[in-house]
């Protein structure tokens, strides 16, 4: 199990300071949707050069132009790319096909997907490394729990793995953890925590 820290609204000079500081704890650097809008892909290769024992996922959420977009976040060093889940079967492939040229993987998030089995069934057999269940920004306060989204994605898939996004919590993450994920993607519990590496080194405790 993983331990992705997602950095969405940090400036880059904190990311970096924060990604100091959680060594150790954190395996994946996630470069946020808000992140990538602010600065493109300067990040994803600060995150690289800086620390290139940690891996980074750009969370580009790829919806068209598959593998055009995927080809742009790997060439700046990025291991790991997310597509929507609710795009075209061609723009998932197009990802992957980037993918394989760089030696990256593809990360699809099932945000908003709505037929979700049959979609976890569908894009399982296209080659994707992750599949990730995740409950969006909008509608967390909602109280939505991603557990039953990922019970349903773990319980089809065959190939890729499974992964969480979304609010996930101290008070929440013995939960996924028992029901099993390949990455856990936490955001605010970490970075707007008091003392980050305290709470990023408490997530990782929690993990198997
Ligand atoms: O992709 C995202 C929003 O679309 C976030 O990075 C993801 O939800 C994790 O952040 P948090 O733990 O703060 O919800």
């Amino acid at each position: 199990m993983k331990l992705q820290v997602a950095l969405d609204t940090l400036t880059l000079e904190d990311c970096l300071t924060l990604l100091e500081e959680t060594k150790g704890s954190v395996d994946i650097a996630e470069v946020g949707t808000p992140f990538i809008i602010e600065e493109g892909m300067r990040p994803v290769r600060e995150f690289k050069k800086h620390f290139p024992d940690i891996e980074v996922l750009a969370d580009a959420k790829i919806m068209d132009a598959g593998e055009l977009e995927a080809e742009t976040a790997f060439k700046a060093g990025a291991d790991i790319v997310t597509v929507l889940g609710a795009s075209n079967d061609e723009t998932i492939l197009g990802a992957v096909k980037a993918a394989k040229k760089y030696h990256g993987k593809i990360m699809i998030d099932m945000i908003a997907v709505k037929n979700l089995e049959e979609r976890t069934k569908e894009i399982d057999a296209m080659g994707v490394d992750y599949i990730c269940v995740h409950t969006a920004f909008d509608v967390q306060s909602s109280g939505k729990d991603p557990l039953d989204e990922l019970k349903i994605v773990n319980r089809v898939i065959q190939h890729a793995q499974s992964a969480v996004a979304g609010g996930v919590k101290l008070s929440t993450i013995d939960a996924i953890v028992e029901e099993g994920a390949g990455i856990i993607v936490v955001g605010g519990a970490i970075c707007n925590a008091q003392a980050r590496a305290e709470a990023a080194k408490e997530m990782k405790r929690h993990l198997r």
